[in-house]
């Protein structure tokens, strides 16, 4: 028996526009007859990091965050480059990997659209202090299900932080929206992707309203 398995890349892309700094994405099947366009953030250079971290923190300025919080693992160069335009040092990183000096972490259930299964997200006790009674703001690569920025909210105010803002690179469908409820009013995004469908000659289309 073959340990292969069908590469999931479709071989097309789809280009979106960044608030002004164009990337090319592959459309990578998720399901058999469904894709999204992928968008790895940690491959696409130090300029286009530069780019989303001023153009993200140009939307939050006015609102004062004192520090940011970012999702890993994508979601960690986001919060680097926004930290970094905001003038501000200071960083926490929600965790998904259960490291050692993790195991007494505060823990929220998530499930995003591109894992597999239930996935834990984790904030160490020790960064608390950084968040209790602080603005923060919450920066992620893309939203798609909503479920992973939920955990992150949930996770935040847990530790006694009032979320001001929540910053994203992309929003992918409209998923989220329900997810998120009222939530969705401090979202910002620099732009929108849809979700794609295969048509019957097997090329990949853009889902009608995502
Ligand atoms: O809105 P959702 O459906 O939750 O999808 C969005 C999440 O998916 C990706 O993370 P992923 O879980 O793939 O982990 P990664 O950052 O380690 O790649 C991405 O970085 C977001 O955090
Ligand atoms: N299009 C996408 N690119 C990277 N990570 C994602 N997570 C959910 N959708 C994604």
């Amino acid at each position: 028996m073959s340990s292969e398995t069908a590469d999931p890349r479709t071989g097309q892309n789809w280009k979106v526009d960044v608030a002004g700094y164009t990337v090319d994405l592959p459309i990578v099947a998720i399901k058999p007859d469904f894709a999204i366009s992928l968008m790895m953030v940690i491959d696409l250079g130090v300029r286009f990091g530069e780019h989303v971290g001023t153009k993200l923190a140009a939307r939050f300025a006015s609102l004062k965050p004192d520090i940011v919080v970012g999702t890993a693992t994508l979601g960690i160069p986001v919060a680097i480059e926004v930290t970094r335009a905001l003038g501000l040092n200071d960083y926490v990183v929600l965790q998904k990997s259960p490291k050692i000096h993790l195991a007494n972490a505060l823990e929220q259930r998530i499930s995003s659209i591109t894992s597999k299964g239930e996935q834990r997200l984790l904030l160490d006790r020790a960064a608390i202090p950084l968040l209790n009674g602080k603005r923060v703001l919450v920066v992620d690569d893309v939203v798609a299900s909503g479920s992973s920025l939920k955990g992150s909210l949930e996770l935040v105010r847990k530790a006694g932080a009032e979320v001001v803002g929540v910053g994203v690179i992309l929003t992918e469908a409209r998923d989220w929206r329900e997810t998120l409820g009222s939530d969705c009013d401090l979202i910002q995004s620099l732009a929108h992707i849809p979700q794609f469908s295969r048509t019957g000659n097997s090329t990949w289309e853009p889902i009608p309203g995502t």
